[in-house]
């Protein structure tokens, strides 16, 4: 499996100045030998759901946990009464590392990062050809935040009984993103359900996707009936559907392993917290050209060494466009 950060947690611990020597600030916490692990699967305010082994456990996060989020997909270590019983409540003591991090700025003027989903191995772009319109800006930006995270991102294109892929696919074929072309009639016929199948089985999967682009329509496609949610329902005023959730939720694939996280419909996705050299990471035929770069380049400058290193024959110009483009997604502009 291709990762592109090499530790994308990092940047969520606040590394502050110490000044009782040099020993790093990090609490001494109980063992919790006996703890057993667990999935978040949904974290509602405090409460979270935490899959352990078949069952399925309300927690909150222990104290000694601090501030930091719990955030659904998050591993970690829970202890005390684990037997999923009504009324019972256990205690998250252990976040894991994260193997990824999907995350967004709700919005550019909002100075707050805040993680969507941690562990999911691939991002799920799910874009409309038409009802909605497709925005290319905003499948870059998400292209942009799973490669910043860790994640592959995956294009997943729906409605194609309303219009054509061609011309988004042409748009992403030098960054080799897989895909998949849907519409609601086929996906009854199998076909197409196995090629999604395909992009999703053993693997955990963030969906993200602009309100009415049909992601739960596809999402319950793919879970077992009990899980499915009724679509439909765009709000006329707010263009969000009725049953916009306010957080992710992990749903499991139904019949193999593998996992699907819903997340609430996008109508932006903040990249202020991106780091361009995270971003290099994904085109890994472009990084020995940064050598010559000056310290800290964004890759997007005047300065940048990629220009004369493509220009002399060693990389694809179509790859280093693609790269400038994703880049240049990071500033925001009306209508993102
Ligand atoms: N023509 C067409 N319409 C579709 C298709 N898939 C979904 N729709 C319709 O598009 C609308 C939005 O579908 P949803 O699945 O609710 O979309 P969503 O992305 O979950 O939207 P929210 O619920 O607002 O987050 C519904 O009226 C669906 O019936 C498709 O393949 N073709
Ligand atoms: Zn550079």
């Amino acid at each position: 499996m291709r990762r592109y950060g090499k530790n994308p947690d990092e940047d969520d611990i606040r590394v502050r100045p110490n000044r009782k020597g040099n020993r790093p600030r990090t609490h001494i916490r109980p063992k919790h030998e006996d703890a057993s692990e667990g999935m978040i699967l949904t974290v509602d305010r405090g409460r979270l759901t935490v899959l352990v082994d078949d069952r399925i456990v309300l927690a909150m996060k222990a104290r000694e946990l601090g501030r930091k989020a719990a955030v659904v997909g998050d591993r970690v270590a829970v202890v005390g009464d684990l037997s999923g019983k009504k009324d019972t409540l256990a205690r998250v003591v252990r976040i894991e590392e994260r193997a990824s991090v999907l995350r967004r700025t709700a919005d550019d003027d909002d100075p707050y990062e805040r993680v969507v989903v941690a562990n999911a191995d691939q991002l799920a772009i799910v874009t409309a050809l038409a009802d909605p319109e497709p925005r290319p800006r905003l499948i870059d930006r998400c292209v942009v935040a799973a490669y910043d995270g860790g994640l592959e991102p995956i294009l997943v294109l729906t409605k194609s009984d309303l219009a054509p892929a061609d011309k988004i696919l042409e748009t992403y074929a030098t960054l080799d993103i897989p895909y998949v072309v849907t519409s609601r009639e086929e996906f009854t016929d199998g076909a197409e359900l196995a090629q999604v199948h395909a992009l999703l089985d053993g693997r955990v999967t963030a969906f993200v996707g602009h309100s009415g682009v049909g992601k739960t329509t596809l999402v319950n496609a793919l879970v077992p009936p009990e899980r499915r949610r009724t679509t439909g329902h765009v709000n006329a005023v707010t263009g969000r559907g009725r049953h916009t959730t306010t957080s992710a939720l992990a749903l499991p694939l139904a019949g193999v392993g593998g996992w699907v996280i819903d997340t609430p419909g996008v109508r932006s996705f903040g990249l202020n917290h991106v780091d361009p050299s995270r971003v290099i990471l994904a085109f890994p035929d472009l990084e020995p050209g940064t050598v010559d770069c000056p310290r800290g380049c964004s890759h997007d400058e005047k300065d940048c060494a990629l220009d004369a290193w493509v220009a002399a024959g060693h990389a694809d110009p179509q790859r280093l466009y693609s790269l400038r483009r994703l880049l240049a997604t990071r500033e925001r502009r009306d209508g993102d």
